[in-house]
């Protein structure tokens, strides 16, 4: 599923969106929505929350596995946008 593509551990993600927000290059994902502010990013959340749930019922595994990807990308944003870090989130699990 996951083809020829490097493989990313959801922690080395946060690390490159933690440089994003550093320095800020031009063209990034990141760095459009941290400055589209919380209402954005939360949109974005539900957004991809609810692409998840429609490709579980309805939709192929890969298909459900790059919609998780997203959902897990927009709450690192989330996260990021708010200063905490994934050792913030995995002390509750
Ligand atoms: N994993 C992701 C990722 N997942 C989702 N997205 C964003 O989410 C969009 C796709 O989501 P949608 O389904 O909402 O697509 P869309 O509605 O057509 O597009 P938008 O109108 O939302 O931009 C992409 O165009 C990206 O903007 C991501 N953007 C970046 N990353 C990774 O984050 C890192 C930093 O990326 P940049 O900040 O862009 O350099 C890199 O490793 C990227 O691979």
């Amino acid at each position: 599923m996951q083809g020829s593509r490097v493989v990313k551990t959801f922690d080395e993600l946060f690390s490159e969106l933690e440089q994003r927000a550093r320095t800020r290059p031009e063209g990034s994902s990141t760095v459009a929505a941290l400055d589209a502010g919380v209402h954005f990013q939360g949109k974005k959340v539900l957004e991809e929350a609810g692409e998840v749930w429609l490709a579980a019922e309805h939709e192929s595994d890969e298909q459900l596995a790059e919609e998780a990807s997203q959902l897990l990308y927009r709450l690192q944003v989330i996260l990021l946008a708010r200063g905490l870090s994934p050792q913030d989130v995995y002390r509750y699990l």
